[in-house]
């Protein structure tokens, strides 16, 4: 990771905003509406951005968009980027050291997955416990810079406990039934076949995905407190007896956006000024 690229982007980003966010927000295939919701936004296209790669996938806006959110100043990613579209794990990841860099302290990934666990039904929400990485690869494979974080992060609370008890006191007061699970990072872009999803099932995951894994480990490395929110948008493979398509996914995603704006807004609005992890 070259820091330079880090404080460049960061400097670029820097110019076009008058505070320092404190809450980044990574926003899933479909999930880009909350972005419309920030007051004040600036909104800055990833292709202006030095280092940053460019979204290719359908409900991914790729943008940048800062400003104030329920109260919070708030930097988000309006689409992410994925492993599967040809970025390197340093590109998929970059812009949460960019975050980083410009003094965000707590991160909120959200994702659209596949449901597993079969007690689970396309339009659940999902708070993430913990993740299983089954990408076959690291973000952190390579010369570590000790500035940016340790050479062995620990991930044992790679979501925050604190977090993730926030996030359940906000589906309560909201009435709102969510679920709470493994998140299983593939790399895609093929959705699994029957027999991965049983074994994946049997490893202990929950639902299944194709992103979040790698920025929640750079977010640990660098020191954030994570909370992570699916959106299940689809039964995993093998489990009804139909295809899986991305126009399920982002219809699913349509469809649950008011479930999903309205636990986010609340988990926002009273967020707790806890003392961040690290
Ligand atoms: O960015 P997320 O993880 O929400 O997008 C999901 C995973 C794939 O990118 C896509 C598959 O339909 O949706
Ligand atoms: N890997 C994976 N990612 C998804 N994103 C949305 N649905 C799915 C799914 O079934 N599998």
């Amino acid at each position: 990771m070259n820091s330079n690229h880090i404080l460049e982007a960061a400097a670029f980003v820097e110019k076009s905003i008058s505070y320092q966010p404190s809450l980044g927000l990574i926003l899933g295939s479909g999930l880009g509406v909350l972005a419309e919701q920030i007051e004040n936004p600036v909104k800055i296209p990833y292709k202006d951005i030095p280092y940053f790669p460019e979204s290719t996938v359908q409900g991914h806006e790729g943008q940048l968009v800062i400003g104030e959110l329920e109260g919070q100043q708030v930097i988000t990613m309006q689409g992410r980027f994925h492993f599967y579209e040809g970025y390197s794990m340093e590109q998929v990841t970059f812009p949460v050291r960019v975050m980083k860099q410009l003094g965000v302290e707590k991160l909120i990934v959200t994702n659209a997955a596949g449901g597993i666990n079969e007690s689970f039904e396309p339009g659940d929400l999902m708070i993430i416990r913990d993740h299983i990485n089954n990408m076959g690869t690291n973000p952190l494979i390579g010369r570590n810079d000790e500035d940016l974080g340790p050479r062995f992060p620990d991930m044992s609370e790679a979501y925050d406990r604190q977090l993730i008890e926030h996030a359940k006191d906000c589906a309560q007061v909201l009435n709102l039934p969510v679920q709470e699970g493994v998140y299983v990072g593939n790399t895609g872009p093929s959705y699994e076949t029957g027999a991965e999803i049983k074994m994946l099932r049997t490893l202990g995951g929950d639902v299944v995905g194709m992103s979040t894994v790698p920025e929640v480990i750079v977010a640990n490395h660098t020191g954030l407190s994570v909370l992570g929110i699916t959106c299940i948008s689809n039964m995993a493979a093998g489990i009804l007896d139909q295809p899986l398509s991305h126009d399920e996914v982002i219809e699913t995603t349509t469809k649950v956006r008011e479930n999903f704006l309205s636990f986010v807004k609340q988990i926002i609005r009273t967020l707790p000024n806890f003392k961040v992890k690290r």
